[in-house]
C-alpha cells in the first residue's frame, strides 16, 4: 500500500491568502487522476481517500517505481507530495507501516518536509507471495432504487452511510481498507476471507443502513488482476442474483 500526501497542503491553501475552493478542486481532481493514470499504467489501484492523502495498492511494483511519480508531481503541479510504502499481511498493517514512513518525517504541514519517500515493511514472512484480494461491492439495482426515484441528496447520503459501514467492519473485523469509487461501488483491498466474512459484512450494512450489496472477489499479483476477476465476479451477482461470488475461485487459488 502506498500514501501519498501531498506537502505542507493546508498552509498552501491559505499563502498568501485563501484560495479559491473550486481552484483547490480542481487541483485535488487532477491529482487525483495524475496518481490514478501513474499507478493504473502499472497495473495497480488508486483511491482519492482525502484527496491530501490519497492511497495506491501496488503490488507487483518496485518501491523505488514510486519515486518517479513524485517527480511527475514535482514537474507539472505547485505542489509536492511524499510517498510512504509499506508492505504486510494485510492492507490495513501495510498501509500503517505506510503511514509511520510518512510521520517519522515530520508534520505533513512542516515548512521544510518535502519529497519524503519511505519503504517498511511489517511481519512479513520471509516467503510471502505477492498476492492481493480485491472485493468489488456494488448495491444492488441503485438505479431503480435511489437514482431514479429518490431526491440525489437522499441517494448520496444512502450510498455514504451504506459505504463507511462496509469500511468500518471491514477495518475493525478483517484489517481491510475499503473506498468508495463512484456511483454506488465501494472496493475493498482484503487479507483472504472466506464467503461468510462478506456474508457477514453485506448483512451488517442491511441492518444499519438498509442497503443491499453484492460482491465479487477476485486475487491476482497485482490489484488490477484481483480486481478484474472482481468484477467479473460481480457481474455473475447481477446476472444470477447471487450476493457474493468470487470466493471459492480464490480459496481454489491457495
Ligand atoms: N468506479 C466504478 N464505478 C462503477 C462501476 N460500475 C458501475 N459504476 C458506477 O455505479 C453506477 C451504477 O451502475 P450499476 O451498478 O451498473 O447500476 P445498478 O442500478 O446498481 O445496477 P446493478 O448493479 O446491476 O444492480 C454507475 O452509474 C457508475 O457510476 C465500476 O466498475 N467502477
Amino acid at each position: 500500500m502506498a500514501l501519498v500526501q501531498i506537502d505542507e497542503y493546508g498552509p498552501w491553501t491559505v499563502t498568501p491568502a485563501p484560495r479559491r475552493e473550486t481552484d483547490l478542486q480542481s487541483l485535488q481532481a487532477e491529482l487525483f487522476a495524475e496518481l490514478s493514470s501513474f499507478v493504473g499504467e502499472r497495473d495497480g489501484y488508486a483511491f482519492y481517500g482525502r484527496f491530501d492523502n490519497m492511497v495506491a495498492v501496488t503490488n507487483g511494483r518496485d518501491p523505488e517505481s514510486h519515486r518517479a511519480f513524485q517527480r511527475r508531481v514535482r514537474n507539472r503541479y505547485p505542489v509536492t507530495v511524499s510517498v510512504g510504502v509499506g508492505r504486510a499481511t494485510t492492507p490495513v498493517d501495510a498501509l500503517g507501516a505506510a503511514t509511520e514512513e510518512l510521520q517519522a518525517a515530520g508534520s505533513a504541514q512542516a515548512d521544510d518536509r518535502r519529497e519524503v519517500f519511505g519503504v517498511a515493511e511489517r511481519d512479513l514472512p520471509a516467503e510471502a507471495r505477492e498476492r492481493v484480494t480485491v472485493a468489488h461491492f456494488d448495491v444492488v439495482d441503485a438505479t431503480g432504487s435511489l437514482t431514479d426515484r429518490v431526491n440525489a441528496a437522499d441517494a448520496t447520503l444512502a450510498v455514504r452511510r451504506a459505504t463507511l459501514e462496509l469500511a468500518t467492519h471491514l477495518r475493525e473485523a478483517h484489517d481491510s481498507v475499503a473506498h468508495f469509487v463512484g456511483g454506488d461501488n465501494v472496493i475493498a483491498v482484503c487479507p483472504d476471507l472466506d464467503a461468510a466474512a462478506f456474508d457477514e459484512a453485506i448483512t451488517h450494512v442491511r441492518e444499519a443502513s438498509d442497503i443491499e450489496l453484492q460482491v465479487g472477489v477476485g486475487r491476482g499479483p497485482t490489484a488490477h488482476a484481483a480486481g478484474d476477476d472482481a468484477k467479473e465476479a460481480l457481474e455473475v451477482c447481477r446476472e444470477t442474483g447471487t450476493r457474493i461470488r468470487g470466493v471459492d475461485r480464490v480459496a481454489a487459488d491457495d
